[in-house]
This record gives C-alpha cells, sequence and structure tokens, in this order.
C-alpha cells in the first residue's frame, strides 16, 4: 500500500512515463517532484515519483492490441542503446515513408546501422496515419527495401554474390523500434529521444523531401490511387489511403431539445431515415428509447434528467468520434446539460448541432399524444415538463422549428440544409 498522493496520467503523460522508465528522458516535467504516485485510468499504480523525483517502476503500462505494443518492437531505450554500435543513424518516422524516404534509408544502411524510430502516440488526428499505421509502414519499408536490393543484386550479372552479401547487410542494418511518445507540448526533441536510443544522429526524413513530392503530398487526399502507389512503398500506400478515408468523414451529432410533443422524434426519424437512404447511415438515440434502455430506471427530476441527457450526449460523442452520425432527440431542458454535450461532441471533433422543435406549449398539450399532458394538468405526473418542470430555452440553437408551422418534410429539409452549410 502507498500513501502518497495520486495522479491519475493522460494517454501523453502516460507515454512521457514509458520513456521516463525505459531511461529515454530523465525526468517527468508533469511531476519532476514527489511523493507521488502515477497511475493510468483505471487507478493502477504505475509508478512512485520520490522527493528528488527518481521514479520507481510498480507495474508495467498496460499494453494494448497492435504492432505498435509488439513487445519485440516497443523496447526501452536503455536496452536499444546498450546494443547499438557506434555511428547509428535514427530515421525519426513521424510520418508514412515515401520512396524518396526510403532512398535516404537505403543510403544510410549502407553507411551503418539505422534504427527506424516510429514515435507512437496513443492519440490519432482523424485523416491521420496513427501509430499502428506508421508502425506498419516502417515495417513494410524495411521489406521494400529488402525486394528493392534483391532486385538489383539480381541484375548484378557477374557481381551476384558481392551485390547480394551488401543488399544482406543494408538489411541487416535496419531495425524498427517504437517509440512512445505523446502528441502535445511536453514531447521531448527527437534528437534526444534518438541519442538515448544510441543514435548518433538523427534524420527527420519528412524534412529532406523534394518540392515536388512535399506538393504532392500535401494534395494527397483527392490523389488518385496510382498516384500515391507511384509515391509510396505498398505498406505506406495502404495506411496513407486507409487514413485519408477516415479522415475525410467528420462525425456529427444532431441534437433535437423541445418540449414533450413537439415533434422531436418524429423528425429525428425522419431524418435518420433519409440519411440512411443516402447511403450516410446515423444512429438514432431517440428519447424513448434511451429512456428504455440507456437511462432505465431514472426519474424526471432535474438530476436524473441531466444524467439522462449527459448520457445521449457521451454515446452521440463516441459514434461521432469515428465519423458517424448521431441523431439524438431527448426533451433536454436544462441549458447546462445541452452545453456539455455540445462540448463532448466537440472535443470528439464533431460537429455539432442543436435544433429546437419549438412548438408551442398549447399545440404540445392538445396533440397530447399519450395523455401525459391531461395527467400532469391533474397532478398525476410530478415535475411535468412545462408544466410542473421547467423548460430553458435555448439561445444557441444552429436550427429553430416549429413543427406547428413546418411539415415533417419540410423540417427534414431544413435541417439536411443546415448540415450541409455546416
Ligand atoms: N415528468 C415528465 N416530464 C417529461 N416527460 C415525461 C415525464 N414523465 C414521462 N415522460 C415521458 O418521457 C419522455 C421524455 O424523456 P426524455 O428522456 O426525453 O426527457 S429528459 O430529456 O430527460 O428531460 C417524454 O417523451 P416525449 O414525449 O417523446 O418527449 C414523455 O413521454
Ligand atoms: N410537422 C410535424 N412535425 C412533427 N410532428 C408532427 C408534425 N405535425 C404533427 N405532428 C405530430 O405530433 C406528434 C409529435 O410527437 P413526437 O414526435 O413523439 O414528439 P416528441 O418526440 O417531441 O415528444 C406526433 O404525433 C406527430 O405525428
Amino acid at each position: 500500500m502507498t500513501s502518497s498522493p495520486a495522479r491519475v496520467l493522460t494517454d501523453d503523460e502516460l507515454d512521457l512515463l514509458e520513456l521516463a522508465l525505459g531511461g529515454a528522458i530523465d525526468r517527468l516535467p508533469y511531476a519532476p517532484a514527489g511523493p507521488l504516485t502515477l497511475t493510468d485510468t483505471e487507478n493502477t499504480p504505475l509508478a512512485e515519483v520520490a522527493a528528488d523525483g527518481t521514479l520507481t517502476p510498480l507495474k508495467p503500462v498496460a499494453r494494448a492490441l497492435g504492432p505498435q505494443w509488439d513487445e519485440s518492437l516497443r523496447l526501452a531505450a536503455r536496452d536499444v542503446a546498450a546494443e547499438s554500435v557506434p555511428g547509428t543513424t535514427a530515421m525519426w518516422l513521424a510520418e508514412a515513408p515515401t520512396v524518396e524516404d526510403g532512398s535516404v534509408v537505403t543510403e544510410a544502411a549502407a553507411a551503418g546501422a539505422v534504427l527506424l524510430l516510429v514515435p507512437a502516440s496513443r492519440h490519432t488526428e482523424p485523416g491521420t496515419v496513427g501509430a499502428a499505421g506508421l508502425t506498419r509502414a516502417a515495417q513494410g519499408l524495411v521489406e521494400w527495401i529488402r525486394d528493392m536490393l534483391r532486385d538489383v543484386s539480381g541484375e548484378a550479372g557477374a557481381r551476384e554474390a558481392e551485390a547480394q552479401a551488401a543488399a544482406e547487410a543494408i538489411e541487416d542494418a535496419l531495425r524498427v523500434v517504437v517509440v512512445p511518445y505523446p502528441r502535445g507540448g511536453q514531447a521531448p526533441a527527437p534528437a534526444d529521444v534518438a541519442a538515448a536510443y544510441g543514435a548518433e544522429r538523427v534524420v527527420v526524413p519528412a524534412d529532406l523531401r523534394s518540392s515536388p513530392a512535399g506538393e504532392l503530398l500535401e494534395r494527397f487526399a483527392t490523389a488518385r490511387s496510382n498516384t500515391l502507389r507511384a509515391m509510396y512503398p505498398e505498406a505506406s500506400a495502404r495506411e496513407v489511403e486507409r487514413a485519408a478515408a477516415a479522415g475525410h468523414r467528420q462525425g456529427t451529432v444532431v441534437f433535437f431539445t423541445g418540449l414533450s410533443g413537439s415533434g422531436k422524434s418524429t423528425v429525428a426519424r425522419a431524418l435518420a431515415a433519409e440519411l440512411d437512404d443516402d447511403g450516410l447511415g446515423a444512429t438514432l438515440l431517440d428519447g424513448d428509447a434511451v429512456r428504455h434502455h440507456l437511462s432505465k430506471g431514472l426519474g424526471f427530476d432535474r438530476e436524473s434528467r441531466e444524467t439522462n441527457v449527459e448520457r445521449i450526449g457521451y454515446v452521440a460523442s463516441l459514434v461521432a468520434k469515428h465519423g458517424g452520425i448521431a441523431v439524438a432527440a431527448p426533451i433536454a431542458p436544462f441549458e447546462s446539460s445541452r452545453a456539455k454535450v455540445r462540448q463532448l461532441a466537440e472535443s470528439a471533433g464533431a460537429r455539432f448541432l442543436l435544433v429546437h422543435v419549438s412548438t408551442p406549449l398549447e399545440v404540445c398539450e392538445a396533440r397530447d399524444r399519450k395523455g401525459l399532458y391531461a395527467k400532469a394538468r391533474a397532478g398525476e405526473i410530478p415535475d411535468f415538463t412545462g408544466i410542473s418542470s421547467p423548460y430553458e430555452t435555448p439561445a444557441n440553437a444552429e436550427l429553430v422549428i416549429d413543427t406547428s408551422q413546418v411539415s415533417v418534410k419540410d423540417a427534414v429539409a431544413l435541417v439536411r440544409k443546415t448540415l450541409d452549410a455546416a
């Protein structure tokens, strides 16, 4: 048991801890002095920081799935440095390597040992090649170089044996190492990290690219597949294409709010169906359905409603985080929870569209689809929105629709127009 205060580490902080435990950095920029227990989000104690900043590991940092977690690649800096030979060059592969980069790497490997360092973050920005893709691309680069050298040595004729030996030496000189590397401002300089892994110099191939290659890469999202294949070794091209395809889809949360009977579910359902028909797909989080599943057992007091709405917002943001469209339709009467939901979506990189279905109370009450207003007026349902519980009118809705004035079809068209313009 430890009695020192605990700190739950963020993803970037975990990367820094891994770097420090592996000997790549001397001290943690976020916890230079203790006593402090560092934990992951599951509260597993990972390390102790003493008053003088000394780190004592307690448990290994949890590994996950993916090539970037492969134990034979994600090695401690001190272990790699212990095996490194003088004159080692590090290539910092922060982007998927191109054919041009492959030539730079081949040249360096002809002169001595080369560490292909893959800076692996736990975050991937949509549209960029993440840690898994970079690792596969680095491994693919080694294969690409090997195949290329075999072809060349096969054409060498009389000097075949000599060429073959040279090719093998180059292949042996290459080693892929995955480096935990945060995205944030506390990231150490690549040159310092490379030195800790035993390299004498670091080359960032992306910095050496010729300008035509740089210009082409800037346009890569629209480049035809064959252009990509000409520029990249097979493994890199696959990763760049995969990332570009994912990056094109920004997730969206369409969040309806309004009184019971205002028409939220009707419009939300019609919208989701139309999006499906267009092949866009939409996940519908209808108020009633959510109350039967996600929020079963919750009541209608303020706290329960806030919990309900925030749960919906959380699920919607998960859907949108990976490019999906979430359509939610709870009453969501309180501004504070609507603001939280917006913030959740926006921090997942999604667009957020608040649609206030502003149908007047008299119309909702006249509709009284479920007979609830009558019961609420008779005092049989407490805390009924609009009758005995408040509805805070949103001041920041992207769209306001009064379904006593606008048909379902036109309401859907208005939402889609707003979505297209966003
Ligand atoms: N007290 C009270 N107030 C308001 N609504 C009530 C209440 N009790 C039950 N219902 C039924 O629950 C539906 C609203 O649930 P929501 O999850 O959308 O509400 S909230 O966002 O948590 O405020 C709502 O459904 P809709 O009519 O689809 O809005 C009602 O049918
Ligand atoms: N233009 C309209 N848009 C949406 N609903 C409408 C419209 N005109 C009439 N209605 C009716 O109003 C009721 C709205 O109920 P519902 O969509 O369940 O509202 P909510 O989900 O806000 O409680 C439905 O019976 C629907 O048929």
